[in-house]
């Protein structure tokens, strides 16, 4: 019974053949009352057992996580994209939680905390991505990141194909199908997109639809502004956040967000995107008097690229540095989080500041570094797997007065 309550299912079997040999018609009759009447004694005891063992279980993921750490790094390899028959040894060996980089004048071994290699699914990432999902639902803010070069699969991680779902589309599905099987509390959810393009905050759910950045140069009338409540939690001003009461509007709403994102072809990646994305689901979780809100980030950085690689000019130059310097504010966020820092420069950027709140202490954070296999590409590896390091150190139990 503990292990099926722990589950957050109670199956109470009445006693139907006792009741049966009294009543052929099948009606109760009144000298079973007091049958009755002890059940549901028993139904309200295992009721407030189960809430018992879901706080345990809560409490448990919740130390489990932070042993992990607060920020869990993966690395996922995107496959080779060689149209040559000829078969090239890629610098890039891995095994579960090392990857190694070999080419001339470099070796380089790092570990995470699982790497995904170039034949994995989208079935892998998630099955490792889904236990923080439990943590969104309990309460805790949490980030689920893609980071990487221009071109590496963030966006097929994130996004997927509509054969291939990926990590999105998948925690919505996750999130819904919880909700219905926890008996012990109910669940709302609401969802709100933006696009951080060039320093500037698009809403991509916004009601009548507003114009794309790139299409207006310098365009910031999409502007909305960020502000930090007393009680130390980000609001986006004006940003769209419509309430999803089952999983097809979920689905729908994501959809018309993925459709607006700002794209453009580069030497490397012919529907780059040009800003980083950021669904946010808010989960709102009543369990008997208490209501607990959480956000859930998933966020589709921006390719960090060599300028001259990608043969950008003009507005996608101009796009690419931003892109740049934002990925840069979030590594110095993530070093001052490693070391500890009183101030940690979450005004640096847009990015940062948005995330303030879920990337501190009593959040969780999981970041997929994506690399690519080529030996063109070695100096882009090097420089993505410095930054999962980095990322890595964080320590969980710290005291910090944040600055935000
Ligand atoms: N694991 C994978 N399996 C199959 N195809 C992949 C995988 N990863 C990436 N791809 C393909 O590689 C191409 C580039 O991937 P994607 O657009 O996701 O890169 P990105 O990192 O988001 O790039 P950018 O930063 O420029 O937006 C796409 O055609 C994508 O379908």
């Amino acid at each position: 019974m503990e292990k099926e309550a722990m589950e957050g299912h109670v199956n109470v079997m009445l006693p139907q053949e006792n009741l049966r040999s009294d009543l052929p018609n099948g009606g109760i009759v009144l000298g079973h009352d007091k049958e009755i009447s002890t059940l549901q004694e028993e139904i309200s005891a295992l009721r407030s057992r189960q809430r018992h063992l879901n706080r345990r279980r809560r409490e448990a993921l919740g130390k489990l996580i932070d042993l992990k750490g607060s920020i869990r790094v993966f690395c996922r390899v995107r496959p080779s994209i060689s149209t040559s028959n000829i078969k090239i040894k890629s610098p890039v060996t891995v095994e579960q939680e090392n990857i190694a980089v070999r080419a001339v004048g470099i070796k380089k071994d790092s570990s995470v905390d699982r790497v995904f290699d170039q034949e994995s699914t989208q079935d892998d990432v998630f099955h490792e991505v889904k236990p923080i999902l439990r943590s969104a639902l309990d309460g805790h803010n949490v980030c689920i990141l893609a980071f990487g070069q221009t071109g590496t699969g963030k966006t097929y991680t994130m996004e997927g194909t509509s054969d291939n779902l990926g990590a999105v589309p998948r925690a919505i599905q996750e999130l819904f199908s919880h909700a219905a099987q926890d008996t012990s509390s109910t669940y709302s959810f609401s969802i709100s997109m933006l696009e951080v393009y060039m320093g500037s905050l698009r809403d991509l759910l916004a009601p009548r639809q507003q114009p794309l950045f790139r299409s207006i140069e310098g365009n910031t009338t999409c502007n909305l502004s960020i502000l930090a409540t007393t009680s130390g939690s980000v609001q986006v001003e004006g940003l769209t956040d419509v309430a999803v009461p089952d999983l097809k509007k979920a689905n729908q709403w994501y959809c018309r967000g993925r459709r607006s994102r700002s794209t453009s072809g580069t030497n490397v990646n012919n529907v780059s995107s040009r800003s980083h994305c950021l669904t946010r689901i808010t989960i709102r979780r009543c369990g008997g008097v208490t209501e607990q809100v959480s956000k859930l980030w998933l966020v589709d950085l921006g390719g960090s690229e060599r300028l001259l690689k990608t043969g950008a000019s003009g507005l996608t130059m101009d796009e690419g540095k931003a892109i740049n310097l934002s990925l840069s504010a979030l590594g110095d966020v993530i070093a001052a989080l490693r070391r500890k820092r009183s101030h940690v420069p979450y005004r640096n950027s847009k990015l940062t500041q948005i995330l303030s709140d879920s990337l501190g202490d009593g959040s969780k954070v999981v970041m997929v570094v994506h690399i690519s296999p080529s030996k063109d590409d070695v100096g882009e590896t090097i420089c993505s797997l410095g930054f999962a390091k980095r990322a890595r150190l964080i320590e969980s139990s710290r005291e910090l007065s944040e600055v935000r």
